[in-house]
């Protein structure tokens, strides 16, 4: 729980209670930040239930109940664990025996309450859609805090319903359950936020400039979803690509340099295209050197940036004849970075401060 430093409202100020009645706490505006989640540890059993719980969700896989759940039970849960514990023990934060995903959104939660420290009673904290912290615990120990207003932040620049519209889901289930419901705001998607595309647009350009060798392409590579989604309505791959289209603008390339792809497909369907495992090792057979790759949905490294981008996707490059292959780091907790979740905060708290 991260606090601005000013004193709490009185909350004496209604004059004496009558016996009995509960504690009054200061009315304050709770601020909560929502990332997808993480295991609490590569082993199996840790891995297994954060799958277990990921990958149960509705909005993440839609297919019928009764056809997915004996792939999950008696395939994914029993194979994936072991696979993906080994992925992360290759990205895992030893220091803090955590993930990069959860270091990294801590450290948004903590930088993020010293540039609203000015603010009168806000208080920032930090949750994950999966796993722990869970927005429950989150929520209700910002209630306890005295937060009669509480704006929820999906971490997400691109609206999916795998993503976005599920975090929000976890938010309401949880305010179905209390008495006193706090006022509540969602933060929308913010794919076209001039802040972001400048952010982007800087970091791409800052991380060219330290490299020692000048990439012939630079790849948006944006964690895809199955297009039956897409088909059905789900806005994701048309903010990712206008997201593309301005940081291209903004960076005044020649036609052709920046591309844009899609990464992790799961399961038997097809995906939205184009592929970038297919691409990076395309352009590589064409004889393309020097390539460089973001991911611009993801507001945190995480397994699916550092492992799947930053080595697997290298390494298929490399294997096809590449030379040269760089990660673009996400904006993490840079000033850039900051700058974006700030923004969004600010503007969405618009008549609950200041
Ligand atoms: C049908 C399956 C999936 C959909 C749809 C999906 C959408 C989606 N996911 C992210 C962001 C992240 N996904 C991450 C991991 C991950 N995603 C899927 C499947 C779907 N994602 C799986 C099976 C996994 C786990 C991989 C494994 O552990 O084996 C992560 C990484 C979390 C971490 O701790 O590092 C992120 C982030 C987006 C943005 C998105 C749709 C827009
Ligand atoms: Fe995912
Ligand atoms: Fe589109």
């Amino acid at each position: 729980m991260l606090t601005s430093p000013r004193p709490a409202a009185d909350a004496t100020a209604i004059g004496p209670l009558p016996s009995g009645h509960p504690p009054v706490k200061p009315k304050r505006v709770g601020v909560l930040l929502v990332n997808l989640g993480t295991p609490d540890g590569t082993d199996f059993k840790p891995m297994r239930r954060y799958l277990r719980e990921f990958l149960s969700d509705k909005r993440v896989i839609e297919w019928p109940r009764a056809a997915w759940y004996p792939i999950l039970y008696g395939i994914v849960l029993n194979t994936r664990p072991k696979k993906s514990g080994h992925a992360y023990e290759q990205i895992w934060n030893r220091e803090r025996n955590e993930s990069p995903l959860r270091t990294f959104t801590r450290s948004q939660g903590e930088k993020l309450a010293k540039r609203m420290a000015g603010e009168a009673d806000v208080v920032i904290d930090w949750g994950m859609r999966y796993g722990s912290p869970s927005i429950a615990e989150r929520v209700e120990a910002l209630r306890e805090r005295g937060c009669e207003r509480i704006l929820c932040f999906p971490l997400y620049p691109q609206y999916s319903a795998s993503t976005t519209a599920t975090v929000n889901d976890k938010f309401f289930e949880h305010l179905t359950s209390l008495r006193w419901m706090p006022a509540v705001r969602t933060v929308p998607a913010y794919h076209d936020e001039p802040v972001y595309i400048e952010a982007l647009a800087r970091s791409i350009e800052t991380h060219l400039a330290s490299l020692p060798f000048e990439p012939e392409r630079v790849i948006a590579s944006y964690h895809g979803i199955p297009q039956s989604y897409f088909r059905k309505g789900d806005p994701y791959h048309c903010h990712c690509q206008k997201t593309s289209r301005l940081v291209e603008e903004r960076l005044g390339w020649e036609k052709g340099r920046f591309m844009t792809t899609f990464q992790s497909r799961f399961g038997p369907e097809e995906w939205l295209q184009p592929y970038t495992d297919k691409t990076v090792e395309a352009l590589a057979k064409q004889g393309i050197k020097r390539i460089a790759v973001l991911n611009p949905g993801f507001v945190s490294d995480c397994l699916e940036t550092l492992e799947e981008i930053a080595g697997e996707a290298g390494d298929i490059f490399r294997e096809h004849g590449g030379e040269h292959f760089s990660h673009i780091p996400c904006l993490n907790d840079s000033e850039g970075g900051m700058d974006v979740i700030e923004h969004m905060v600010r503007r969405e708290l618009g008549g609950w401060i200041g």
